[in-house]
């Protein structure tokens, strides 16, 4: 893993050249995980500018002061919780630890991280970045394993806080095991979002946009924009546009350049993704492309958990692939006609994660965004994480967040300490 590092310390200009630390580390994200190497390159730098944001914010943690009658007063400490331990999914493997782990140490804790066993190298990289720039033995660690070791780490009695990213069954067991000794919790949990495409938008960007909202790191991605929802006037036009772009997705060795999409986590992954694809021709959708297993032709890459990215049309809101998280490249596209319309079956869902919107009207822009119930809304972007952002769900795609100043509240607690001036009162006359 040494070897494979590289380099040491933290970079402090915006995207790095394609050598170097982060080149390597994203390399071994790539192996980890299957995703591009492009792709990879940007969660790796998204990673650090994470640390240096909280590592930034680490010296303005501050509490309040607050007078009280008679000269007396009091004032508010911001103090660690204690030992967090950080839960990962597979997807975004050194991200998540790096989103989990900086606001964490940042607030004084220590964290326990425990990658996805799919994906158990690229956190102890981290680890070792860690140690090299000085942070003491102990207070990042971590811990191998699957639901068993997550199931001993939620249960512990030394544990303060758990922050879980995965699916929404494995969010409520790690709820239900925190409660038993009233640790915090923060959710980050699985999604079907709502994208809104409407009649007046800019069709170039909205077609970029649907593929961003789709088809990043194979699909695989929580906050994905899967419900594509645009106005029928121009669904025959975009239809064509997002048809064309997602047969023109290069598919292959995601460790070359060129490359746009890799492989898909594993086999059984690969083919419940596949599943859902033929549940939903069954269902009455027509694939207008993809949704195949795809051999690239290079032989070394034969058998490997490849599918060609998928647009359905003809898709209703009742059907299981716009219901239902498939966390795979398959874009399910429906007709709507008024705004109303749209923004009731957008809502209809237990899922609230993100949400986007496509207009050139900005207040109907802002009148969706305060109307859909989820916890991001892209207005004319989809799937933007700036480390600066809050990220999080409502509903079931969970609580709590992370990225922004606001994290700080759910790595922190307050103490409040009251200062008495004058005399106690002889309230007891006694
Ligand atoms: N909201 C968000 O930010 C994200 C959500 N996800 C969601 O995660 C899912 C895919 O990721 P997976 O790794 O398959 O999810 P998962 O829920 O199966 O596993 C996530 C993590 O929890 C651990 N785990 C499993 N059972 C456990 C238990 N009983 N107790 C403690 N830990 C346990 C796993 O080992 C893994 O590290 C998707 O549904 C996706 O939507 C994925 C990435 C980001």
């Amino acid at each position: 893993l040494k070897a494979a590092k590289g380099g040491v310390g933290f970079p402090s200009s915006s995207l790095l050249p394609m050598t170097g630390t982060n080149y390597n580390i994203a390399k071994l994200e790539v192996i980890n995980n299957g995703k591009s190497i492009t792709e990879a390159r940007v969660d790796i730098d998204v990673s650090w500018q994470s640390l240096e944001y909280y590592a930034g914010i680490a010296g303005t943690l501050a509490g309040q002061h607050i007078q009280l009658p008679g000269g007396s007063f009091a004032y508010t400490r911001r103090e660690a919780l204690g030992v967090c331990v950080g839960i990962g999914a597979w997807n975004y493997p050194f991200q998540i630890a790096c989103w989990k782990s900086a606001p964490a140490l940042a607030c004084g804790n220590a964290m326990v991280f425990k990658p996805s066993p799919f994906t158990a190298v690229t956190a102890v990289i981290l680890a070792e970045i860690y140690k090299e720039a000085g942070v003491p033995d102990g207070l990042f660690n971590v811990v191998q394993g699957g639901a068993e070791t997550g199931t001993l780490l939620c249960n512990h009695p030394g544990v303060a806080k758990v922050s879980f990213t995965g699916s929404v069954p494995t969010g409520k067991k790690i709820m239900e095991m925190s409660a038993k000794t009233v640790k915090q919790v923060t959710l980050e949990l699985g999604g079907k979002s709502p994208l809104i495409i409407f009649k007046d938008c800019e069709l170039e960007n909205a077609v970029r946009g649907a593929l961003m909202a789709n088809f990043l790191t194979q699909g695989e991605v929580c906050c994905n924009g899967t419900r594509v929802y645009v106005q029928r006037e121009i669904m025959p036009v975009f239809l064509e546009e997002v048809v064309k772009r997602t047969k023109a997705i290069s598919i292959g060795d995601p460790l070359l350049e060129d490359t746009r999409m890799g492989a898909l986590i594993t086999r059984q992954h690969l083919d419940k993704v596949l599943g859902f694809v033929s549940q939903a021709k069954k269902e009455g959708a027509k694939v207008l492309c993809g949704g195949e297993a795809f051999t690239p032709i290079e032989p070394k890459l034969k058998g490997g958990y490849y599918m060609s990215p998928c647009v359905l049309d003809n898709c209703t809101d009742d059907m299981t692939c716009v219901k239902e998280e498939i966390f795979g490249p398959v874009m399910s596209v429906m007709p709507f006609d008024t705004e109303e319309e749209v923004l009731k079956r957008a809502n209809n869902t237990t899922f609230g994660l993100a949400s986007g919107v496509f207009t050139r009207d900005i207040s109907r822009a802002h009148r969706v965004a305060e109307n859909l119930q989820a916890g991001t809304c892209f207005i004319n972007n989809y799937n933007i994480s700036p480390v600066e952002v809050p990220f999080g769900g409502y509903k079931q795609s969970g609580f709590g967040r992370e990225n922004g100043q606001v994290t700080i509240e759910y790595y922190s607690q307050l103490k409040t300490v009251v200062v008495e001036m004058g005399a106690v009162d002889d309230y007891f006359n006694c």
